[in-house]
């Protein structure tokens, strides 16, 4: 999952993209991105790192210009290289810079669409860089010096129309404005803030409304699926639905795990959809496992604490924080490889034994995906005495590839995959597995938005929304980036930058 910002200010806006980037960085800790616009010149610094890392002030400095969009990264396409690292530029027409959350699921027929019509070279394996090239042709089909906000418009309605998948979008173009847009199923989550100044309106496009918060704007709306939104150099507003027929299926998984809890996401707050779920938990616990004896409930830092701590509530048992967070080690899901995932378990994680000597444990955590968090904290919690311990989950069994924007391309490494839950704890070695059911995380978020009528669950059941992924899709994905793929790939990817204001 990535995150993206864009900006259209009245003063430099390479600090406020910067920190709008800090708070997304639990959307992507591999790659990190900048590019404004001043005057007619485009100014890049991408790299591979944190947000900290990549930006250093002689980069920061020579960000200038009034206008830009941010990105960053955790790859689902392509390479780890920092020259997929984003935004993308290409040079015609007028010169245009795009930044991408999510993933096309058409991008090899994509790119052999536009080398045929358009003789267009892809430079690297990403699919941003093909939605870009994609949204490029499709403005230069306008002739004219200058593009109207119509033909920019008309030019996302045919992205529409080509392009399979979930995106959320932000792009500059040289001498015009910033244009925004999501996918017709809006998968993957945008919203839009903005500023008053003395100067006049400043606007601003986010992944998730927490970088809009952060940055001193104020958060207006979500960008509709399918909706395009343009916002002039001099800082005029216009917006189209550019879909035929939109739909809105956001993507579950981003209320699970993804997004910051302080983000309100198509309505719904991210906060208040894992507190429901901690309720719902805990209340089928209470039904149907009533003969479980649990002294103390202990969440997985840091995604899991509110659900765990509602659970205490329902089940009237009390939480502890058993588990000390070491702050400096990242999210270990979207970390690249296997490896580096299982070894950042314990060094961010660590037990105080006098939480789990001689109890009975309840651990609780948003999701299991691989199982490698759950498996080495069972025994974590067994090494610091616990008697017996249980584990619960607030999504229901991960069981399918993600195909629009997480990195689970692999069903063989779902630990759900194929297995019922006595047999997935059993692997975990858990005395007891909890899942909850479908329905119940459905409804955790629903409440919130009653007028959200479908979500992106595909990880759970199955059903891929934009209705064009079949098996044979699936097993290509798999033997593409499967781990032991993707460290073949890894090795051989380095590829000097083009346009980026290096060190
Ligand atoms: O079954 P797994 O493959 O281990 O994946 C699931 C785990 O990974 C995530 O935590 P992460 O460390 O990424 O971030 P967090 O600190 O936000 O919980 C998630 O919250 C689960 O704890
Ligand atoms: N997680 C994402 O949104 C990834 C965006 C894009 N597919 C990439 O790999 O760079
Ligand atoms: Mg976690």
């Amino acid at each position: 999952m990535c995150g993206v910002v864009g900006i259209v200010g009245n003063q430099p806006v390479n600090q406020a993209l910067y920190d709008g980037l800090t708070m997304l960085q639990h959307r992507g800790q591999d790659a990190a991105g900048i590019m404004t616009i001043d005057g007619q010149t485009l100014r890049l610094r991408k790299s591979n790192g944190l947000v900290r890392d990549v930006f250093h002030t002689r980069h920061m400095r020579r960000l200038s210009g009034n206008m830009g969009i941010g990105h960053v990264r955790y790859p689902t396409a392509g390479t780890s290289s920092s020259a997929e690292a984003q935004p993308f530029y290409v040079n015609s027409p007028f010169g245009i810079a795009m930044a991408h959350n999510g993933n096309l699921t058409n991008a090899a027929d994509l790119q052999a669409a536009l080398f045929e019509k358009a003789r267009r070279h892809i430079n690297t394996s990403s699919d941003s860089e093909i939605l870009l090239n994609i949204f490029a042709y499709e403005l230069m089909e306008s002739k004219q010096l200058e593009l109207s906000k119509d033909e920019i418009f008309s030019a996302v309605a045919r992205v529409h129309e080509q392009v399979r998948g979930a995106y959320g979008v932000v792009a500059v173009i040289i001498g015009h404005g910033l244009v925004a847009f999501r996918d017709p199923h809006g998968i993957r989550p945008l919203a839009l803030g903005k500023r008053e100044t003395p100067q006049g309106t400043e606007y601003m496009v986010a992944s998730e409304s927490v970088a809009i918060d952060g940055t001193g704007f104020t958060y207006e709306r979500d960008v509709e699926p399918g909706e395009a939104i343009y916002i002039s150099e001099q800082g005029e507003f216009f917006n189209q639905q550019c879909a035929a027929n939109p739909v809105h299926n956001p993507c579950i998984f981003e209320y699970v795990y993804f997004a910051r809890p302080d983000s309100t996401i198509d309505g719904v707050s991210v906060y208040a959809s894992r507190i429901n779920m901690g309720r719902k938990l805990g209340e089928k616990i209470q039904r149907e496992y009533a003969d479980i004896d649990i002294d103390v409930i202990v969440p997985i830092p840091e995604t899991a604490c509110d659900i765990a701590l509602e659970m205490s509530r329902v089940l009237n048992i009390p939480y502890r924080q058993g588990f000390v967070k070491n702050r400096y080690i990242g999210r270990t899901f979207i970390m690249p490889g296997q490896t580096q995932r299982r070894k950042s378990v314990r060094r961010k994680l660590n037990a105080i034994s006098a939480e789990f000597k001689g109890k009975n444990v309840l651990l609780v955590d948003d999701s299991i995906v691989r199982g490698t968090t759950s498996e080495q904290i069972i025994e974590m919690a067994r090494e610091a005495g616990a008697k017996n311990v249980y584990f619960a989950s607030a999504a229901p069994e991960i069981r399918y590839p993600n195909v629009y924007g997480i990195d689970m391309p692999s069903a063989n490494e779902l630990i759900g995959f194929g297995r019922e839950a006595d047999e997935i704890g059993a692997i975990i070695k858990a005395d007891g597995l909890i899942y909850q059911d479908l329905d119940d995380l459905i409804a955790a978020v629903k409440s919130e938005n009653e007028s959200l009528e479908k979500f992106e669950t595909s990880v759970f059941n199955g059903e891929y929304v934009t209705g064009d992924i079949n098996q044979a899709y699936l097993d290509r994905l798999d033997a593409a980036r499967n781990d032991s793929a993707r460290a073949d790939d890894d090795q051989d990817s380095t590829n000097p930058e083009l346009y980026n204001e290096g060190d």
